[in-house]
């Protein structure tokens, strides 16, 4: 069954078509990258699959489900990080984590948080208020509030964008080892050709609204006769 399926989406801001007769299809265990240049729809697309926004057409279904009758029920199995997304900055790094485990009512909360903050080495940072935080240091809680109700779908804007070389390296491996044992599926957006590079099994090209070309890397790159994602980034960005 697939984790994801999007049909035909379209969504309008204005006189603004942000994404077109888009289709999108996510397996379990699978992970997908969204790329294209800046305003091509991505997140806009994203935050469809989240219930943010609704699609102005085309139907989005998660692990089976319509999204639009069964949204609770969907996504329960969901998570979400990005780095625009702002937590409450006057509590703490473990309140915070608190806070979400109660509301998104995982099982035993205090041991969950105990991992989480454990696997994005936030220990030192637990007593620590929000605001106090460099970015980069957020973007960890950020994750680890991301993982917190085991999610089935994890979904990523720009996962990596504020983290140093040695810390995005880190998490890339982590995200990768995540999708590998627990069966995770990840949609993530991201510049970093390198990243999509190492991280996804297939990958949307986006520009301006429309998916102009799909598969894994090494095809994009054999299509476009192109030595890695970047030159084939450069080759569909300038068309
Ligand atoms: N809430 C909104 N109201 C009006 N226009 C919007 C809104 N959200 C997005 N847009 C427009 O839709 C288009 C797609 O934006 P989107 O944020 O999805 O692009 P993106 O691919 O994520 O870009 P980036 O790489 O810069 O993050 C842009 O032209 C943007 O200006």
């Amino acid at each position: 069954m697939a984790i994801l399926q999007a049909t035909h989406l379209l969504k309008r801001f204005g006189s603004v078509t942000a994404v077109r007769d888009l289709s999108l299809t996510i397996a379990e265990g699978e992970v997908v990258g969204l790329l294209g240049p800046n305003g091509a729809g991505k997140s806009t697309t994203l935050h469809m699959m989240l219930g943010l926004i609704t699609p102005d057409a085309g139907s989005i279904k998660l692990f089976g489900m319509e999204l639009a009758q069964h949204r609770t029920e969907a996504l329960s199995q969901v998570n979400f990080a990005a780095s625009y997304v702002d937590l409450p900055g006057v509590l703490r790094v473990r309140e915070v984590l608190d806070a979400f485990a109660r509301l998104y009512a995982v099982r035993h909360p205090r041991r969950r948080v105990d991992e989480m903050i454990e696997l994005f080495e936030l220990g030192p940072l637990a007593k620590r208020q929000l605001m106090a935080l460099s970015s980069g240091q957020r973007t960890r809680v950020q994750l680890a509030k991301a993982l917190l109700n085991a999610p089935r779908l994890l979904v990523l804007d720009e996962p990596t964008a504020n983290l140093d070389p040695d810390a995005g390296d880190r998490i890339r491996g982590l995200l990768s080892r995540l999708a590998r044992e627990n069966g995770s599926a990840m949609l993530i957006t991201s510049h970093n050709m390198r990243e999509v590079e190492r991280m996804c099994d297939r990958i949307h090209f986006m520009s301006d609204g429309v998916v102009v070309a799909a598969g894994s890397a090494a095809e994009l790159a054999g299509r476009y006769g192109a030595e890695d994602l970047e030159e084939v980034f450069l080759k569909v960005a300038r068309g």
